[in-house]
Order: structure tokens, then C-alpha cells, then sequence
């Protein structure tokens, strides 16, 4: 279990560029298993849960080719579809989340898809009803091994095009339901899809690989099957959890922090929700510039008054992955916010750290937090805590570095599945974070 020893208190100074987006990139890399031909995607990121998933299309005899930092080019014109039934697959083929959207691909072109109960953050019940509901929909037969919790569709004829109204905008769900489609003989249409610039970006990719997608970046998908996809090159958006977890450093450690490339216009609301926390966002061409907030910052209200509440809600409301963070910066903050977690239910219980080290927080049940900052008139407490998922994970970092004295987290695996050579990146800016 790795650990990260830091010294908070210190203001940060200068340039950060986000990687690229460990989400699309999850769905990116398995539309690979759609064609024969050469797929090049740059900007992946180099982290553990992206590099699991190249291992898993190279083990399924995908030919990978490294062309440089992030950039790699894929043929899966030699699939190994009997990897599906090793007991090796069963062991790793579930150790993330998106090794799920391998399944998607593989029905379509081979007839049949098999996954172990895919990993990911321990955040809260995880279902995968809706992509097998948008499987069976398809014409693929299902079944599920409850003793060692595999999954598997399989179907003997080209799968049919149909209508469905997914029952949750799932985002792994919609993606992989697409990759299915896209094959399929006749139209699909998929309504009540989750369209984050991740999906958006999916949806490009396939249509320059030969797909028919209409509706891409609404919740009604169209998709005209065709009977091949080609080669493609496709690069993959700034990350923008990472985008948003610097806007919280930045304001919670009290530095100038210059975001580079950002890709401003697929943001959504992440800019305007780190605004409600009164922190002041520079657009500056495609950059995002966070001064230093030397008297703090200061949490609006609603225009009649009431409390702000930010909460999570498929896009384009503002995304559950940056709830924690928002959470974080509120500690510091002039005046109260409510929390609301939605989606997940197990995503605040970290905040019993941040109340060792401090912080004024009242979690209400497992959804709701009410946070009533400090406006920095103290300062949090260094301490030992473990990382219990990814973004909890950084929150915990970010305070660490807000906070006097030496911290140290443990189980920062948790933090590599997400987030690229974090401490040497945040040591280029002046933090003082240590991998012991
Ligand atoms: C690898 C990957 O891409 N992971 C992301 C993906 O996970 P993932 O695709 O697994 O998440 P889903 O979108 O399926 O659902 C997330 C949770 O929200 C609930 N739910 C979902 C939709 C909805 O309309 N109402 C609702 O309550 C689901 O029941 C589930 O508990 O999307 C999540 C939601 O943005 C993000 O937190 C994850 O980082
Ligand atoms: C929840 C997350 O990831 P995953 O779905 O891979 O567990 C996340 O990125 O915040």
C-alpha cells in the first residue's frame, strides 16, 4: 500500500495541464475490439485503471503499439474471444469499472461478451442492470452466475436494431449499449441516454469509424446500424475532474494556479458551480486562471437567501465525481453549503476524516452534508488517513496540502487509478508531497 507524506500550509504558483480523461478513455480504448483495422488514440492517460484495461485488450489479443507519451495505436484483427472463459479473465477482467465496456463490442462482432463483477471506487451499490436490459433488447440472450458473480450475453444471429427507454442515464451503460448498436442490423434508438462529453466523444469516434449516430449530445441516440466499422484516429478531451479537482487546490491553498488547455466549452457547469463557492475563474483563452484568494472566498445563496445546495445529476447537471472536491473547498469557505450526493451512497463517509482534521461538517444521512466553512480563521490539522475511493482520495490531498503541518495518506493506489504522477505534477508547482 503505497503513502504520500505531505507538507501542507504552503501557497502553490504556476502552470498545470490536465491529462486526458480517464472516463472516455475507459470507453475509447474498447472500440478498438469494433474493427479489423488500426485505431490511434492520443492523449490517454498514463494511470492504473487505463493501463489495466490496455492490458486486458492485449491478453484478448489486441496488437498494441506505443507511439509515445499516450499515444497508441490498436488492431484487433486476432481476438482471442476464449480468453473470455480463463480463470485469469475471471480474476482481472473485473479489477475496474470500465473493463465492463468491453462487452458491448464483443457481442456484436463475436456473439458474445463475459465480464466478472467489474471493480471501481466502493462508493455505494453499483448496478449494471441497465446495460443487460439494453443487451437483451438487442436480441442477446443473458445470463448470470451468482456464485462468482459473471455475467455473460451471447447471441447466434446479428444483433436488431430496437427502441428503448434506458431506466437510468447510466454512463458506462449508454456507452456500451452504443457500441453494441452500432452493429446491429436496423435502427437503434436509446432514449434517456447519459450524454457526457465522454459519450459525446464515444459517439464522434464511432461515426468516423464508419458508425451512423445521430443525437450525439442529447438523450435520444439514433443509431442506423452498418455491417463494418474502419480505422479511425481520435483524441481524447482534457480530463475535466481533473480540471475541477486544481480549481479546489487552487482556491483551498490559496495560489495562483494557471489551468492549461482546458477545453472550456465541455466544462458544462463546472466552472459556474466553483463560482457559487466564490471562486473567482479567469477564462483566458482556453486556460482557466485561479488567482490566489488572499480573503478566502464567499459561498453565494440562493436570490431569496436559503442555503446553497450543489448536487450531482446526469449531464449536463453538475457530475458526482466532483461533489467531494466541491465538499473540500466548502471547509474553507465564508458561509454554508448543502451537499447533496444523489447518486451514490457511500460517497461522504470520508468526510469523518476531514472532521478529525477540523473541519466544520454535519452529515446529515449518507447523501447530505452540510458544510459551514472556516474562512480559513483556522486552519485544518495535519493527520493520517486512508483513501477510501479516487476522488475522496484527492479531497483528502487537497486538504492535506491546506492544512498545517505533515499529513500522510495511505492507500494512494486509489488515487493512480485517476490521476497521472499527481505528486510529481503538484511538486512542480510547489507542493511538498513525498511517495514513501
Ligand atoms: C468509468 C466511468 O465512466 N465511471 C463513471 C460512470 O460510472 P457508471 O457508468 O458506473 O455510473 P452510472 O451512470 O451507471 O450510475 C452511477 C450511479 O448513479 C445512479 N444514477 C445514474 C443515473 C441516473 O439517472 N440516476 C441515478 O441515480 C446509478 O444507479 C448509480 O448508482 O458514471 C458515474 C456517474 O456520472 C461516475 O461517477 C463514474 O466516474
Ligand atoms: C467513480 C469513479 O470512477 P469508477 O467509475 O472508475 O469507479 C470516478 O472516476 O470518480
Amino acid at each position: 500500500m503505497g503513502t504520500f507524506q505531505i507538507e501542507g500550509g504552503k501557497a502553490l504558483k504556476g502552470e498545470i495541464t490536465p491529462q486526458g480523461a480517464k472516463n472516455e478513455a475507459l470507453q475509447v480504448l474498447c472500440t478498438v475490439l469494433l474493427t479489423t483495422e488500426k485505431v490511434t488514440i492520443t492523449n490517454i492517460p498514463d494511470i492504473i485503471d487505463v493501463n489495466k484495461l490496455i492490458t486486458l485488450l492485449g491478453n484478448l489479443g489486441v496488437k498494441i503499439k506505443k507511439n509515445g507519451h499516450g499515444s497508441y495505436t490498436f488492431q484487433a484483427d486476432e481476438v482471442n474471444v476464449g480468453y473470455l472463459e480463463t480463470e485469469a479473465f475471471k480474476k482481472e477482467g473485473g479489477s475496474l469499472r470500465g473493463s465492463i465496456m468491453i462487452v458491448g463490442p464483443l457481442l456484436a462482432r463475436f456473439g458474445k461478451g463475459y465480464i466478472p463483477k467489474p471493480g471501481g471506487d466502493k462508493i455505494g451499490r453499483r448496478r449494471l442492470d441497465t446495460h443487460f436490459e439494453g443487451f437483451i433488447n438487442l436480441g442477446a440472450k443473458f445470463r448470470y452466475n451468482r456464485e462468482d458473480h459473471f455475467y455473460g450475453v451471447e447471441t447466434t444471429e446479428r444483433l436488431k436494431g430496437t427502441y428503448m427507454l434506458l431506466d437510468e442515464a447510466s454512463v458506462t451503460g449508454t456507452a456500451n449499449i452504443v457500441m453494441a448498436a452500432v452493429l446491429a442490423e436496423g435502427i437503434t434508438t436509446i432514449y434517456n441516454a447519459a450524454c457526457e462529453p465522454y459519450l459525446q466523444q464515444l459517439c464522434t469516434m464511432l461515426n468516423s469509424m464508419g458508425a451512423k449516430i445521430t443525437g450525439v449530445g442529447s438523450n435520444k441516440l439514433i443509431i442506423e446500424g452498418v455491417d463494418q466499422l474502419g480505422g479511425c484516429e481520435h483524441r481524447i478531451l482534457p480530463d475535466m475532474i481533473e480540471i475541477g479537482s486544481w480549481i479546489g487546490l487552487a482556491a483551498m491553498t490559496r495560489s495562483e494556479i494557471t489551468i492549461k488547455d482546458v477545453s472550456w466549452d465541455n466544462l458544462g457547469q463546472i466552472p459556474n458551480v466553483f463560482r457559487k463557492l466564490g471562486i473567482t475563474i479567469e477564462r483566458r483563452g482556453d486556460d482557466i486562471f485561479i488567482p490566489a484568494h488572499k480573503d478566502g472566498y464567499q459561498i453565494k445563496t440562493d436570490i431569496d437567501g436559503s442555503i446553497l445546495t450543489i448536487a450531482d445529476a446526469p449531464w449536463p447537471g453538475f457530475t458526482p465525481d466532483l461533489l467531494s472536491i466541491v465538499l473540500v473547498v466548502a471547509t474553507q469557505a465564508k458561509g454554508e453549503v448543502l451537499i447533496h450526493q444523489k447518486m451514490f451512497e457511500s460517497r461522504l463517509f470520508f468526510v469523518d476524516k476531514l472532521i478529525d482534521m477540523g473541519a466544520k461538517i454535519i452529515l446529515c444521512d449518507p447523501h447530505r452534508a452540510i458544510v459551514i466553512g472556516h474562512n480559513f480563521q483556522s486552519q485544518l490539522k495535519a493527520t493520517t488517513m486512508t483513501s477510501p475511493d479516487i476522488r475522496a482520495g484527492v479531497s483528502l490531498l487537497i486538504a492535506a496540502l491546506s492544512a498545517k503541518g505533515t499529513s500522510t495518506i495511505q492507500n494512494i493506489e486509489q488515487i493512480d487509478r485517476g490521476y497521472e504522477r499527481i505528486g510529481e505534477r503538484l511538486t512542480a508547482i510547489g507542493a511538498n508531497i513525498v511517495r514513501v
